[in-house]
């Protein structure tokens, strides 16, 4: 028998919710604070667990998860585990009518049982949360699997010379939230991007990804189409992350993304 036709299994359904998990965990600060976490195809559903009315319930959207990874606490006698999930959903600036993605950590303490590998188990379950990594980090030119290896290609003076602070600022973080393996190239001349990009063993990596202004990527493109290879390397994924001045292009292939 076909298992989709059959009844939904009773421990994925709890208040209605259909849920891929279902699970009950704690605060990682404080044990006494309860929450319900269901995990459907599209979202991730936490319910503080409460008898006063009026509780309140968040819905994450998975197109906004980059990752989420399980593990045991510092404390070797703590039998609990956890895990965090990381969220870049679409939130009101401060003082301000546009609105940004902006991270949310989501961390959870599973203590289920006083055997912590049991512990760890279920945390692990949660981990593979199904998660878009890469549409947060800007890959654009065709699809890419997961996991993905990346070179991500750093012009240090483009712009105001801040492309390098942007991305140990804010991209490195969220491609280990991604567990995204990535070798950081920072360009040292000008065609240092084109002739690496003419040479490189293309099988290592699964996309490119340039941060800087639209000078890099047309580097980056030429490099790829000065190789005998070109009509296959042209096919590499591409990204781009804005770290120049104008940042044009980046600007409209992230519109037309979205
Ligand atoms: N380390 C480097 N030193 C000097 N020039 C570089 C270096 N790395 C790249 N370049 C060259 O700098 C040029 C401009 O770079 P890029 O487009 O990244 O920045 P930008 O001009 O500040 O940005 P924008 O295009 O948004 O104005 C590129 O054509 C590239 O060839």
């Amino acid at each position: 028998m076909d298992t989709d036709t059959c009844a939904p299994d009773p421990s994925r359904q709890r208040n209605g919710v259909v849920g891929v998990l279902y699970g009950e965990f704690t605060d990682t600060l404080n044990d006494r604070v309860r929450y319900s976490v269901s995990l459907t195809e599209r979202a991730l559903t936490v319910q503080r667990i409460s008898s006063s009315p009026g509780r309140t319930k968040v819905v994450f959207n998975l197109t906004d998860c980059v990752g989420c990874r399980a593990y045991r606490g510092p404390d070797g006698a703590d039998v609990g585990a956890y895990f965090t999930a990381y969220f870049y959903p679409f939130k009101r600036r401060w003082m301000s009518a546009g609105v940004a993605r902006q991270r949310v950590e989501q961390c959870f303490r599973v203590a289920l049982v006083q055997d912590p590998l049991a512990n760890l188990q279920e945390a692990e379950r949660w981990a593979p949360l199904p998660s878009c990594g890469l549409c947060l980090t800007g890959v654009v030119y065709a699809e890419v699997r997961r996991p993905c290896r990346v070179m991500i290609l750093v012009n240090p003076h483009s712009g105001r010379g801040q492309a390098l602070q942007l991305f140990t600022g804010h991209v490195q973080g969220m491609l280990t939230e991604a567990a995204i393996p990535y070798t950081l190239v920072i360009t040292e001349h000008q065609n240092h991007a084109r002739e690496l990009v003419r040479k490189a063993d293309l099988s290592q990596w699964d996309a490119l990804v340039i941060m800087s202004g639209d000078g890099l990527l047309f580097e980056v493109i030429n490099g790829l189409m000065d190789r005998e290879d070109w009509q296959e390397a042209i096919q590499t994924p591409l990204g781009i992350l804005p770290g120049g001045s104008g940042n044009a292009l980046a600007a409209s292939v992230h519109h037309y993304s979205q």
